[in-house]
């Protein structure tokens, strides 16, 4: 960390290749460490991944049992059993569905009457468990990850943090009404996430192109969050051809 490295690009046809890749990466890590820290992502990028991982447990592939997890975010005020909250997706498609222990998956406490401690213990559960072996992420059309937005700073921690009116927009398509989306979200800040030894980020289609050009080419900045991830050594950037697009080369 610290300098600037240059982001390793997968670029394949399409989103079902590029689901597929990304569930190798996890499915090898937890191979190498049945007892892997790992970070997740929601939204509807990785749910075809989950599906994949869900499948080669089932088979008898894979087993999550001695892995820990840690999510990203989740919205402020909804509790794990509201049906959009995202402790309510990561069960729903993953770990209700797999040999996860349910005493090492870790989502924030988006409930918490003190959420900045909630936010601090969140952190303190991350060091304890030995921090995250590959952290997962999607990525906001805005350039967000987890959910920080635009004006993130790189010393970010686990924090309360204001939705812009684009990412509820995109969000609502998960709600029934636009104004049941929550406005804040308590979620791990960039320091949080460049800690993790290994970032594997997956983008697809058109709407993210211009998020990717910017976080792979463009100058670090606050203003575009996924940015800071050329300051990692260790990260790769798994895309459909759509989300490539204004790459120009595969260089
Ligand atoms: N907090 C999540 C992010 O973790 C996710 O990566 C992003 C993209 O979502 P999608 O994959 O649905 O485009 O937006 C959401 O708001």
């Amino acid at each position: 960390m610290g300098g600037i490295n240059v982001i390793e690009l997968e670029i394949v046809a399409d989103h079902e290749s590029a689901s597929a890749r990304l569930a190798g990466c996890i499915v090898e890590q937890v191979r190498r460490e049945p007892a892997s820290v790992l970070g997740l992502a929601t939204g509807g990028t990785p749910e075809r991944t989950y599906e994949l991982l869900v499948e080669k447990v089932r088979a008898g592939h894979l087993s999550f049992s001695q892995a820990t997890t840690f999510n990203l975010d989740e919205y402020v005020g909804l509790p794990p059993a509201h049906p959009q909250s995202y402790h309510a997706y990561m069960r729903s498609r993953l770990f209700g569905e797999t040999d996860f222990d349910p005493k090492r998956t870790h989502l924030p406490d988006g409930t918490a009457d003190d959420l900045a401690k909630a936010g601090e213990q969140y952190e303190a559960l991350i060091t304890e468990a030995g921090g995250i072996d590959l952290q997962l992420l999607g990525l906001g059309a805005n350039g967000h990850i987890g959910f920080n937005e635009p004006g993130a700073t790189e010393d970010s921690r686990t924090r309360v943090v204001d939705l812009t009116e684009e990412t509820i927009a995109a969000n609502a398509r998960f709600f029934e009404a636009p104004e049941d989306v929550p406005r804040r979200a308590l979620t791990m800040g960039i320091a949080t996430i460049l800690e993790a030894r290994e970032i594997v980020l997956i983008a697809t289609g058109e709407s993210k192109a211009e998020a990717v050009e910017r976080a792979v080419r463009g100058p670090v900045t606050s203003q575009m969050p996924a940015s800071f991830l050329q300051q990692h050594s260790s990260v790769t950037f798994v895309l459909d051809e759509a989300a490539a697009s204004l790459l120009g080369s595969r260089a």
